[in-house]
């Protein structure tokens, strides 16, 4: 029953819609005590040849809007109860979504999509459905069963009432042993579920690679081995869910062996009439819901419990990137200065970063290269506030970097990722995706800069093409340099481009920076590159092995250097001539 309090602020939001629902309930179980009554009154009446043609009619009569006005409740208690729960769903997938919003790169290294998905749907479902079946139930049973036995002992008789309820105890312990196995077969069930739901995500988000690796069958494979593990974990929860049932008839049974040997000896002795057992026998009937419901409420509750459990876990961790009190509430601009000592993902981990010292004057272009793993996107991500527990000092423009707001800084910013990521959305609403109020004429700028605009004016619906999973494929050069378009339009005041001319020729390359230099005059830049010919109007490049600077300088100064880099360039300048 904790779980009810965990909800009590949502019952008293809704406590409205809540009341109606259970004052229907409760009309109900009261009209639902005539039919017994009259019936048994009836029959009596026959067997005392007491029955009138008046009596018939009065009761038909009762009968029928007993059952319009139950009919006209049954109808508001679903609105009112379902409807309330049907909210509690989308206030808490609504809290969730922005919660996810607000997490650092931590949190989701942490938790793979197909577990978030896996409590973003399954976990709400049983929290719906407790705040829903759930209060149906609990009201059911205390209203619909108190209601009963208020009538079994009023109008039949207290002593066979107290008798023929005698297993009833029996039924609370049964429900409390069950319902405590049910907590941990369904926590296993549901870890197993967001695992398999991972799987299910990256199998099908996978599904090229494991085409031409021809792994289909190995991925079939592991994919039946968890599905197995899901049938197994469903299965033990199944075997203590089905147990409820077969319990709750037994308890019924009891009660209905005790009703007739008693009930059968004191119509005899005469301290029942026949009239009496059959209303017993009626009012018997009624109670089985309200006790099959008791089974169910245990079940739903156990249930509802360990989600609502696993939701509040998830709400509760703090992303790593906070606001400080009183955080600079503005887009930071200026110079970049970044001295890092060290730097290591997880506590444990040995450093990526150490000792990278620089200072990056407003409107310069920083370059940083390195061999893969040298912790080029690291220096980056720190840059961009992804991390925060680095020892040293970041500041941009008049302050160290967490002082600013969380959001007003990552304005100063248009970054292009490594893995750039298109939205199932029209080419142009990828590209104004930071400023979905840019103009066309905006977007169209932006994709000319990066060098796109003549791809799109290809595609068969320009820039209306849908791309993303279900739109056209594009090449992965297009896909970069949309991606670029998309920072480019923001105008931002620091552009960093992370090993994103990768996928495009060199021509292409030697446009797209070109249009760089020409309208970012008076703003920053970073560009991170494995081909040399995109850094070398760097006004400083970083050359990193191992996590420290191994070289730094201007092109000119690194060739004259004749290290790491000089040898790089030199091969890829080979390479290059041989291509033309
Ligand atoms: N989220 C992470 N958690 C733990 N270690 C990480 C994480 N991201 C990167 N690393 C490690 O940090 C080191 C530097 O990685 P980083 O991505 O910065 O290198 P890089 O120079 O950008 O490589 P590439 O050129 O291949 O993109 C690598 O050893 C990598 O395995």
């Amino acid at each position: 029953m904790q779980i009810f309090k965990k909800l009590s602020w949502f019952f008293k939001q809704e406590k409205k819609s809540y009341f109606g629902g259970i004052f229907a309930l409760a009309v109900i179980a009261v009209l639902n005590l005539f039919p017994p009554m009259i019936t048994g009154g009836i029959i009596d009446q026959i067997e005392f040849n007491e029955l009138t043609y008046e009596t018939v009619i009065v009761s038909a009569v009762v009968l029928v809007v007993n059952a319009l006005i139950m009919f006209f409740m049954r109808y508001l208690w679903r609105i009112c109860i379902f409807g309330s729960a049907f909210r509690l769903e989308r206030i808490l997938r609504f809290r969730l979504f922005e919660h996810f919003t607000k997490m650092s790169s931590n949190f989701f290294q942490r938790y793979r999509v197909g577990d978030l998905m896996a409590h973003a749907t399954n976990d709400l479902r049983s929290i719906q459905r407790l705040a829903g079946l759930g209060v149906l139930q609990l009201a059911d049973a205390l209203i619909t069963g108190s209601s009963v036995l208020f009538a079994m002992i009023v109008f039949v008789d207290l002593k066979l009432t107290l008798i023929t309820l005698i297993p009833m105890p029996f039924m609370i312990i049964g429900s409390q042993v069950i319902g405590k196995r049910l907590h941990t077969t369904f926590t296993a069930a549901q870890q197993a579920f967001s695992s398999m739901n991972n799987r299910t995500h990256e199998s099908v988000s996978g599904i090229k690679v494991t085409k031409t690796f021809g792994q289909e069958q190995e991925e079939i494979e592991s994919f039946r081995e968890e599905t197995n593990d899901v049938y197994k974990k469903n299965m033990r929860t199944v075997m203590y869910d089905a147990a409820f049932d077969p319990m709750i008839e037994i308890i019924i049974i009891a009660c209905y062996v005790l009703l007739f040997i008693f009930g059968a000896g004191m119509i005899q002795s005469g301290d029942v009439t026949l009239g009496n057992l059959v209303a017993m026998v009626n009012y018997m009937n009624m109670l089985i819901w309200p006790m099959l419901a008791f089974g169910f409420l245990y079940n739903n509750i156990e249930r509802g419990n360990v989600s609502y459990e696993r939701i509040e876990e998830l709400l509760s961790i703090k992303s790593d990137i906070q606001n400080i009190d009183n955080p600079i509430d503005k887009v930071p601009t200026g110079d970049i200065f970044f001295d890092v000592h060290s730097f290591a993902y997880g506590q444990k981990d040995v450093p990526v970063l150490e000792d990278i010292k620089f200072e990056l004057k407003q409107r310069q272009t920083l370059g940083i290269a390195g061999k893969t793993g040298s912790g080029k996107t690291t220096l980056v991500k720190l840059m961009l506030r992804e991390y925060d527990h680095y020892k040293g000092t970041i500041r941009f423009g008049d302050s160290e970097i967490y002082k600013y707001d969380v959001d007003k800084y990552h304005k100063a910013f248009g970054y292009v990722p490594q893995d750039q990521f298109l939205f199932s959305a029209t080419v142009a609403d990828n590209i104004r995706f930071g400023c979905m109020e840019a103009s066309m004429d905006e977007v169209i700028a932006a994709a000319k800069m990066a060098s796109v605009h003549e791809d799109i004016e290809g595609f068969a619906q320009g820039y209306e093409t849908v791309v993303g999973e279900r739109g056209v494929s594009l090449s992965g050069g297009q896909k970069q340099r949309i991606a670029i378009a998309r920072a480019l339009l923001l105008n931002p005041e620091v552009l960093i481009l992370d090993d994103s001319l990768s996928a495009v020729d060199a021509k292409t390359e030697e446009r797209i920076l070109e249009a760089l230099r020409v309208n970012r005059e008076n703003k920053t830049t970073i560009i991170v590159a494995h081909r040399f010919s995109a850094i070398k109007h760097a006004n400083l490049i970083l050359v990193l092995d191992e996590g420290k600077v191994k070289e730094r300088g201007t092109h000119n100064e690194l060739i004259k250097q004749d290290g790491w880099y000089a040898y790089i360039n030199s091969q890829q300048e080979l390479y290059q001539g041989g291509d033309e």
